[in-house]
């Protein structure tokens, strides 16, 4: 009751929302109670004149988080602050760095942000503090060459990012000698963007790092900050190769919340892929939330995944506020990447004033902007992570006011789950990053570059990973890139590996996208997903402007566009095959078996849709392009002909809402692979003799700044260097900078924006809740409909920690218990078989497929477009029905490993999603994928269910034979 009251105003702005809407969307509403603010004293060790600083820039005394992280540091200890949005985790480093450097005028401070714009606020603050001697300066690619030089040999704080750290820093580190020296603190900011394949190079470049500080007889203290994850200890240890203390009790105030889950409604008059049904796009959505929340006066920020999408929805809020009031307009924006340090500071002061009271935005608006306490926040689509979620979400309420949070799911199998499973979203720890630094193709150069920098002792071997570190150092003697002496191993060529080398995982040689007319280089994509993405006739879309490829030279590694802004979007159909190269892991459950291991996936884009904003799919054009090889590592179950035919128990004998399945044809086996790439991997390059010397792009992209910031896939921004810094995690930032075709096809939905019901003409006032709005006034009002009360979540489970699976997990047979506390899951198989003709097999495997990807980035730190799946009714390798989900980077990126951990609750989910889906035989919300190879053909929805029923049915019948149930393993 109390929280009820402290939520009053959030929850009339919702009902605000909701008024009129004939069927309510809202699926769930949670109010969140406030929090009081903890202080302490200022620590006796802090330098007064830093403390004397902080104090006149508004903070009165610290959070006691802050006195905690910040005295941990100062002894030496490394730490890692993991606090909510806005907790002040600046003064958590900001505070024991300047304190040692006003104190010591020779100390030295590294700071590393993911991006350039982080960096640069970060160093703005620090600056405006002016400490006495504390010289702070930022090195990346938008410094002056003329600047290098002083920021050398005079700055003491110097503000990068991993890119420029590889790259400027430890490829020339005696020019570094005198930070080195007296290198005292490494801040690692927003440390929980370093995942995957980007996360894995920067945890073996943090160990390039300390080997190099160590050389010049420095140890610094890390400090890092995060978003507040799971885990944050482990994940920081794994992440600098060194203990570190956790600080998590989040001692800043925060205002109540109140967070509805909303579900757009069923379009009637549009129709998708093979006539399914599709949502309102969550775009169109959060356009609407956004009017009616500005007319009652609301300062809002809508979330929205890409930037095409940010302009449409603050246009089509506009367009429905002039209905309402020619003034109104005015008052919405959508943020833009690319704007400048003052172009932001100038919008964060015009939404505190009032002046703007709605903001459309990508993630860039996530990071680095001093905006918080906002009346409302909408996320229009799940943004990949919780810790994003949370992130975002985090920007209303902190001044003591409630606030309300929307989250709009898109017309995609996780967030419809999401908005049906509310305590997915509300009781769920933050997800731990995952990142693999064992990874032999991230090893690799990352050993090159270290071996360049200082030759490689034995002793130094057990910080890279010991064995595997070895193993990979025995390949790069034998390939002649590395000299093994009795000293250790030197690097033989009198060139740097480092520009060949890149960090951000996106696989080799880039492909140049450039504009034939102007021979303007608008950015690159990996030669992965070149195919898939800058296929002769793909639409490429570049920082809102439109373009159509004429041709694509993998070759020369070129790809020429002209411009142009059709009527639709592409996507790639592509056909892939997978073969089994080595089972690391395989569980038996008689009938059923759960493997992982190494496989390598060869795919070819045979051709490509072009389809309208609404989804409708105008024709199909053939290509002819080489196919490609990527060996990564992956996630598969079998089930035997047995099992898939024999007929299920009757009492368990199908879901009663799915309707029967579609006739089966097409063929047989299905993919999506369309997020998946072949990087040329490292070996590859040093064949083709690319191991020496910067490559064109390399120089252009490092001219134009653009290593600092650019996606896994695309650096899109290499034009832009200020926008290319907006970004926030790696695979984020592909869908976010809006600089990935891929993500930009998914969003392509929400770029539809029907005008619908905004009915009302009437004027309305801007004051603060002032009775129904005029948009609503049409509209009945109806109240949030809210599901009853949330399952039982049992807190904080142990995670896995996203390892390899050991031998002994292999020998108890079970399946680990859910890595992130994903739930008590229901198991729900069936006793006995699938009970399906042999014709529905494909397809009731490739719809099982789809969903299954669709759902692991649940329980793996992931994206949909970081991993692919296979799956066929008979498998050369398995000789079964198998499906495969793998990663979508040469090595892996750790994905598939955390499926394999948590797989039980992964298909449990999986099926769930399909279950709860109410449409008849697929859609988007379930079992079609975005980026489906085989163009969502054959997919059989109630077949998909029989199949993951049947295998969860053999695991639980297996763990119950062997008294280890599965809800059991699940609940530990
Ligand atoms: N002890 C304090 N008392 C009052 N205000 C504070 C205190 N510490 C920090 N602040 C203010 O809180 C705001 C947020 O601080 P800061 O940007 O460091 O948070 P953060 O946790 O890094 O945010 P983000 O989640 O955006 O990374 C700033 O305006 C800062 O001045």
């Amino acid at each position: 009751m109390e929280v009820m009251a402290e939520t009053e105003r959030a929850r009339r702005l919702l009902h605000r929302v909701t008024a009129g809407i004939p069927e309510n969307p809202v699926t769930h509403v949670a109010d969140l109670p406030a929090r009081e603010a903890r202080h302490t004293e200022w620590p006796s060790w802090a330098d007064p004149r830093v403390v004397d600083a902080l104090r006149s820039g508004g903070v009165e005394r610290p959070w006691a988080h802050q006195t905690e992280a910040a005295s941990l540091a100062f002894a030496g200890r490394h730490v890692v602050v993991s606090t909510g949005t806005a907790s002040g985790k600046s003064l958590c480093y900001q505070l024991p760095v300047l304190s040692t450097l006003a104190a010591d005028d020779k100390a030295c401070a590294l700071y590393l942000s993911p991006t350039k714009a982080l960096g640069a606020d970060q160093l703005r603050s620090v600056s405006a503090l002016d400490i006495p001697g504390v010289r702070a300066a930022s090195y990346d690619g938008d410094t002056p060459m003329a600047e290098r030089d002083w920021v050398r040999a005079h700055a003491r704080w110097v503000f990068t990012n991993p890119d420029m750290l590889h790259r400027g820093i430890l490829a020339a580190h005696s020019r570094w000698a005198r930070l080195f020296r007296k290198l005292s603190y490494v801040v690692i900011d927003e440390c929980h963007s370093y995942r995957g394949v980007f996360g894995s190079h920067v945890a073996l470049l943090l160990r390039r790092l300390q080997r190099v500080a160590r050389h010049y007889g420095s140890s610094p203290v890390f400090i890092l900050a995060s978003a507040t994850t799971a885990e944050p200890g482990e994940f920081a240890c794994r992440l600098v190769g060194a203990d570190c203390v956790p600080v998590v009790e989040d001692a800043s105030p925060r205002g109540a919340r109140t967070v509805a889950l909303w579900e757009p409604p069923l379009m009637e008059d549009h129709r998708g892929e093979h006539g399914a049904p599709v949502r309102r796009s969550a775009g169109a959505e959060a356009s609407r939330i956004l009017a009616e929340l500005v007319i009652e006066g609301a300062r809002t920020l809508a979330f929205v995944r890409s930037r095409r999408g940010a302009e449409l929805t603050a246009l089509g809020a506009r367009r429905l506020l002039s209905e309402v009031d020619g003034e109104l307009p005015r008052q919405v924006a959508a943020y833009r990447a690319g704007f400048l340090p003052e172009e932001r500071r100038a919008l964060e002061r015009a939404l505190l004033s009032g002046e703007l009271k709605g903001v459309a935005t990508t993630n860039a608006l996530e990071l680095g902007v001093d905006i918080a306490g906002l009346d409302a926040v909408v996320l229009a689509g799940y943004p990949g992570t919780l810790a994003s979620f949370w992130q975002q979400a985090g920007r209303a309420g902190r001044s003591g006011d409630d606030a309300l949070v929307v989250f709009v799911a898109r017309d995609d199998p996780l967030d419809t789950y999401l908005v049906h499973h509310p305590e997915a979203v509300l009781e769920r720890p933050v997800e731990a990053a995952v990142l693999d630094p064992s990874n032999p193709y991230v090893l690799a150069p990352q050993l090159a570059c270290a071996a360049a920098e200082l030759p490689l002792t034995t002793g130094e071997l057990e910080t890279f990973g010991g064995a595997a570190a070895r193993e990979v150092l025995d390949r790069l003697v034998a390939d002649r890139l590395l000299r093994r002496r009795p000293s250790g191993w030197y690097w033989t060529s009198r060139d740097r590996p480092h520009y060949e080398v890149d960090i951000r995982g996106s696989g080799g040689e880039q492909i140049a996208v450039v504009e034939a007319d102007t021979s303007r280089l608008l950015g690159t994509v990996d030669p992965g997903s070149a195919c898939t993405t800058v296929h002769p006739g793909a639409v490429y879309l570049h920082q809102g402007s439109s373009y159509v490829v004429d041709e694509l030279d993998l070759e020369a590694g070129i790809a020429l566009v002209h411009a142009e802004d059709p009527e639709w979007t592409t996507s790639a159909r592509e056909v892939a095959d997978i073969a089994v190269l080595n089972t690391q892991e395989r569980l038996d459950y008689g009938g059923v078996t759960v493997c992982l291991g190494e496989v390598a996936v060869t795919s070819q884009v045979v051709g490509y849709l072009r389809r309208r904003p609404s989804g409708e799919v105008l024709d199909q054009v053939a290509l002819d392009l080489p196919a490609q090889t990527l060996e990564t590592r992956a996630v598969w179950y079998t089930i035997s002909p047995e099992l898939l035919e024999a007929r299920r128990a009757p009492e368990v004998a199908g879901p009663p809402q799915i309707a029967g399945a579609p006739e089966p044809g097409g063929p047989s086996g299905g993919s999506e692979a369309g997020g998946t790439r072949e990087g040329a991997s490292f070996q590859k390059a040093r064949r083709a003799g690319k191991l020496s010397g910067p490559s064109a792009i390399a120089e252009a992209r490092e001219a134009t700044g653009a290593w600092e910031a650019g996606g896994p896939r695309e650096g899109t921004n290499s034009q832009d260097s200020r926008g290319a810094g907006e970004a926030v995690e790696p695979s984020a930032i592909a869908e976010a900078s809006e600089i990935s075709p891929p993500a930009e096809i998914a969003d392509a939905r929400e770029t539809s924006l029907p005008r619908e019901d905004t009915n009302s003409q009437q004027p309305h006032g801007t004051g603060e809740l002032p009775g129904p709005s005029a948009i609503a006034e049409a509209r009945e009002a109806t109240s949030a409909r809210e599901t009853p009360a949330a399952r039982q979540v049992s807190a904080a489970r142990k995670a896995s920690g996203g390892r390899r699976a050991t031998s002994a997990r292999v020998a108890s047979g079970v399946p680990e218990a859910p890595s992130e506390g994903a739930g008590t899951w229901e198991v729900g198989g069936a006793p006995g078989g699938a009970g399906l003709d042999p014709a529905r097999i494909p397809g009731a495997l490739h719809a099982a497929e789809h969903a299954a990807i669709g759902l692991l980035p649940l329980f793996a730190t992931c994206d949909r477009w970081d991993i692919g799946g296979v799956s066929t009714a008979l498998h050369a390798d398995t000789g079964e029905a198998t499906v495969f989900v793998h990663d979508g980077h040469p090595g892996g990126a750790g994905f598939a490993d955390r499926g394999f951990a948590a797989v039980v609750p992964w298909l449990a989910a999986t099926r769930e999603a399909i279950i709860s889906c109410e449409c008849p035989a697929g859609c988007p919300s379930c079992v079609q994928s975005p980026k489906c190879g085989n163009g969502n053909d054959p997919l059989d929805k109630a077949g998909a269910v029989a199949v993951l029923e049947t295998v969860l049915g053999a695991v639980s019948r297996h763990s119950a034979r062997h008294d280890h149930g599965v809800a059991q393993a699940a609940a530990n």
